[in-house]
């Protein structure tokens, strides 16, 4: 696993952030969706804009190109996370923001793989999550060996459920396209605050 970059999303509370960064994450993720739990509305953005230690990704379902560059600009964002319906032409849109994308898809059994070949070209990275109503956050896990059938070069975050217990499964892959793990919803004592104990576990 040590190859492996991780991102720590949903941050919602500055204190929390503050002992987030002794485990050492290499991305953190805001979620500025504001149907979901880990809303990054009450967070300081000059806080947020002032952390240079680690890669500050926003989360972004389906938002209006304006209010995405209005988050880039106020919270310093280094990644755009599409996690909606994004299609191409916007997402290149959005790469013209001067940012790095990370374009999610959710996957299920009859998840249409030729669909990312759209996207290669202006993702940096893409993200396989569960697909589920709510788009994310669901803390369910996905049918890995899906992944077999990915036909592209593109490096991948693996996302959706990640826990201590399935993350032990992760040292079978054997893909060097999988790039980073992204924890969320498996990792907090509540929504949007994570739990500094069971991330310390990640790199043991
Ligand atoms: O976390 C959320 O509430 C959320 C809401 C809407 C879109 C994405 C969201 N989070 C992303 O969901 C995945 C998986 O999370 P989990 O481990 O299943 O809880 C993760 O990539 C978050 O970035």
């Amino acid at each position: 696993m040590n190859r492996l970059k991780l991102k720590i999303c949903g941050m919602t509370d500055q204190a929390n952030i503050n002992d987030v960064l002794s485990v050492g994450p290499d991305y953190l993720g805001f979620i500025f969706y504001a149907s979901s739990k880990r809303y990054v509305k009450g967070l300081s953005a000059d806080f947020v804009r002032q952390l240079t230690v680690v890669q500050k990704v926003g989360v972004f379902v389906d938002a209006s190109l304006d209010d995405i560059k209005q988050a880039i600009i106020h919270y310093g964002l280094d990644f755009v996370q599409l996690h909606g319906q994004e299609q191409p032409d916007f997402v290149q849109q959005v790469k013209a923001l001067n940012v790095r994308i990370i374009k999610a898809f959710g996957m299920a059994a009859d998840f249409d793989w030729q669909c990312l070949r759209a996207y290669q070209e202006m993702a940096d990275y893409f993200l396989f999550d569960t697909k589920t109503s709510s788009h994310g956050g669901s803390g369910e896990v996905f049918d890995w060996t899906l992944l077999q059938q990915y036909p592209l070069q593109v490096p991948y975050f693996l996302s959706g459920g990640l826990s201590l217990t399935n993350l032990v499964a992760v040292n079978t892959f054997d893909d060097p396209r999988l790039y980073a793990l992204d924890v969320n919803s498996k990792f907090e004592s509540s929504p949007g605050f994570k739990d500094i104990q069971l991330l310390k576990q990640i790199k043991k």
